[in-house]
C-alpha cells in the first residue's frame, strides 16, 4: 500500500477528499447531521392514495469517525434514513447534512454497502472496483492501482482476477466493501451488509469490519437486525421504532476490539440485554429478527 493512496490518509482528509472544500471545512469532515427528518411515502392504488409515514421528525448526529448502528423492528424506517442519506430519496421535510453540506443527491463523499453487493458477474473482482472508480471520476491511470489496494485491504489478495460467481457470499460482500472504500468517501453507509450471510461468515465479516474500521477510521452508519452485531461494532446504537429514534445507547466497550474478547466481557452481555429491552419497548409490535 502506498502512502500516497493510503486509506488512513484519505480518512483524515487529504487533497482528494471532496469534503475538504472551503464550504466543507465549516463543519468537521465526515460528520452526519439529521434534523427533523420526516418521510411519507405516497402510493396511488387504483383511485385511492395510500400514505405511509415511514419517518416522523427524526433527529440525530454522528461525529466524524464514529461508528453508529441503527437497530429496530422491520418496517420502522431504517432503510428510508439510509436512502435519504445516500441521496437516493428526497425527504418530505427536514434536513440531512454530511460534513456540514446538505445532501442533494448521490456523491462520492458517501460510500454505500447494501445487503446484496450487486456485482457485475462478467467482470473480475478488480474490474468491479475499477468500474466504481470510473463512475467516481478517478483518473484512468490511478484506477487499477487503487482497486488492487482496496481489494487487498478487505483480505482478497490473490482473488483479483476471479469472477463474482467463483466467490463465496462473504467474499462477494468484501468486494462490495472494497468498492465502497475505494472511492475514498468520508462516510460509509451500510444497510444490513451481512444480512444475507451464514452465521459463520457473518461473524468473520464483523471481525474484518472492525479491523478495516480501525485502519481507515471512516464515519460509519450501519443498519442491522442483530443486537450482538450492533454492540460488537458500534460506538453508539440508535434504537428505532415506528419512525422515531426511541433510544440512543453509548457502547462503552474498549477499542481495539475483537468479537472473541468482547463476548467474554460481562459488560457486552449487559449492553445486549439493555438493547433487547429497549427494542421491546420501542413502540412497534411487529416481529423483529433481532
Ligand atoms: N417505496 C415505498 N413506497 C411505499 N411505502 C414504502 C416504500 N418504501 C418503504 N415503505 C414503507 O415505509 C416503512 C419503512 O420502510 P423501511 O424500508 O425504511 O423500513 P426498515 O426499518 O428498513 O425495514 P426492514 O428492516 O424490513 O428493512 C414501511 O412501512 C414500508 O412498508
Amino acid at each position: 500500500m502506498t502512502m500516497e493512496h493510503s486509506p488512513v490518509r484519505a480518512a483524515i482528509g487529504d487533497d482528494r477528499d471532496p469534503a475538504s472544500s472551503a464550504e466543507g471545512l465549516a463543519s468537521p469532515s465526515g460528520g452526519i447531521e439529521v434534523a427533523g427528518l420526516s418521510k411519507t411515502y405516497r402510493r396511488v392504488v387504483g383511485r385511492e392514495i395510500s400514505l405511509t409515514a415511514a419517518l416522523a421528525d427524526v433527529s440525530f448526529s454522528v461525529a466524524p469517525q464514529e461508528f453508529v448502528s441503527v437497530i429496530g423492528p422491520s418496517g420502522c424506517g431504517k432503510s428510508t434514513i439510509m436512502k435519504i442519506l445516500a441521496g437516493l430519496l428526497d425527504p418530505t421535510s427536514g434536513s440531512v447534512k454530511v460534513s456540514g453540506r446538505p445532501v442533494e443527491g448521490p456523491g462520492i463523499d458517501r460510500g454505500c454497502v447494501f445487503q446484496s453487493p450487486g456485482l457485475m458477474p462478467w467482470k473480475t473482482v478488480v474490474d468491479n472496483v475499477v468500474l466504481a472508480l470510473e463512475f467516481a471520476g478517478v483518473p484512468k491511470r490511478e484506477r487499477r492501482r487503487r482497486a488492487k489496494e482496496y481489494v487487498g485491504l478487505v483480505g482478497l489478495d490473490g482473488f483479483e482476477r476471479h469472477h463474482p460467481g467463483e466467490l463465496s457470499g462473504g467474499m462477494q460482500q468484501r468486494v462490495g466493501i472494497a468498492r465502497a472504500l475505494a472511492i475514498e468517501p468520508v462516510v460509509l453507509l451500510m444497510d444490513e451488509p451481512f444480512g444475507a450471510l451464514d452465521a459463520l461468515s457473518r461473524t468473520r465479516m464483523q471481525d474484518e469490519l472492525l479491523r478495516i474500521w480501525e485502519q481507515t477510521k471512516k464515519t460509519v452508519l450501519f443498519i442491522t437486525h442483530s443486537i450482538e452485531e450492533a454492540v460488537v461494532l458500534s460506538d453508539r446504537v440508535l434504537v428505532m421504532g415506528n419512525g422515531v429514534i426511541a433510544a440512543d445507547v453509548p457502547i462503552d466497550l474498549p477499542r481495539p476490539r475483537s468479537r472473541h474478547t468482547l463476548l467474554a466481557d460481562p459488560r457486552t452481555l449487559e449492553l445486549m440485554r439493555d438493547l433487547e429491552r429497549l427494542i421491546g419497548h420501542s413502540g412497534d409490535d411487529r416481529e423483529s429478527e433481532a
